[in-house]
């Protein structure tokens, strides 16, 4: 197996949609998805780097995992539901902390998902048409009810990680940078999600590379050693 020169970690509540992100993105489709046990982690070439995607469990009974799934994250997405704001109470409450064995430069996005569902994703060109009985279930949208979470409570949450991570905003990405609304359903936004991330991630793997000690050894430069009376060598 390619072995990943990064890792990007997917963390929120259950139900949120943190799978179906990955596999729209990942596989360009919205399938069925059933709650995740523990985790799973997809590979990504971007360029001629190899990016490690995990998805990990929302469910309470698997929160143990979270810290060891985040460790040596380059970057965490924090996923809520925009229609449920204790989605976004519970990623600074429960969640926040798992990122505490992430890298020490670890990148956060925050994330809206199923914009589509509300009023303001047919603003952005979620527009679908209403379910009826000739419709796929999959083209069908629910009815639209107003946003219940504002990208501007994303942005705030993404200034308190600054302060909890003792971070200058002005040595990280901007908030506006780094906050999404998506749509895991119709795609809304899931390219760019992942892709901003990817371009921000490959930096840091040049930085490490840099420098990581060289274990090569340079074998025409070592001199022979010197026999010493006892037959040994100094
Ligand atoms: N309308 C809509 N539904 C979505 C969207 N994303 C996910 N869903 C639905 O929300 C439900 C949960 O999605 P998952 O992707 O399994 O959620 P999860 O965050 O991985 O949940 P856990 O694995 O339990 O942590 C599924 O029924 C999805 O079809 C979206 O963007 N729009
Ligand atoms: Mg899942």
């Amino acid at each position: 197996m390619r072995k990943p020169d990064s890792k990007i970690v997917l963390l929120g509540d259950m139900n949120v949609g943190k799978t179906s992100l990955l596999q729209r993105y990942m596989e360009r489709r919205f399938p069925d998805t059933v709650s995740t046990v523990g985790g799973a982690f997809y590979l990504k070439q971007w360029r001629s780097y190899n990016i490690s995607i995990w998805d990990t469990a929302g469910r309470e009974q698997f929160h143990g995992l979270g810290s060891m799934y985040c460790r040596g994250a380059a970057a965490i997405i924090l996923t809520y539901d925009v229609n449920h704001p204790q989605s976004l109470v519970e990623l600074e409450d429960r969640f926040l902390g798992l990122t505490d064995t992430a890298s020490k430069d670890c990148l956060f996005a925050i994330v809206g998902n199923k914009v589509d569902l509300t009023e303001e994703g047919a603003l952005a060109g979620q527009e679908k048409e209403k379910c009826s009985p000739d419709t796929d279930a999959g083209d069908c949208v629910s009815p639209r009810v107003p946003k219940q979470v504002q990208l501007e409570d994303a942005v705030a949450l993404y200034k308190k990680i600054l302060k909890y991570k003792m971070l200058d905003e002005q040595d990280v990405p901007a908030a506006e940078q780094m906050c999404f609304e998506t749509s895991a359903k119709t795609g809304y936004n899931v390219d760019l999600l992942f892709e901003t991330l990817f371009d921000l991630v490959v930096p840091m793997i040049l930085q490490q590379r840099a420098e990581r000690p060289s274990h090569t050894v340079d074998i025409s430069s070592q001199k022979p050693p010197k026999r010493t009376r006892s037959g040994c060598c100094a």
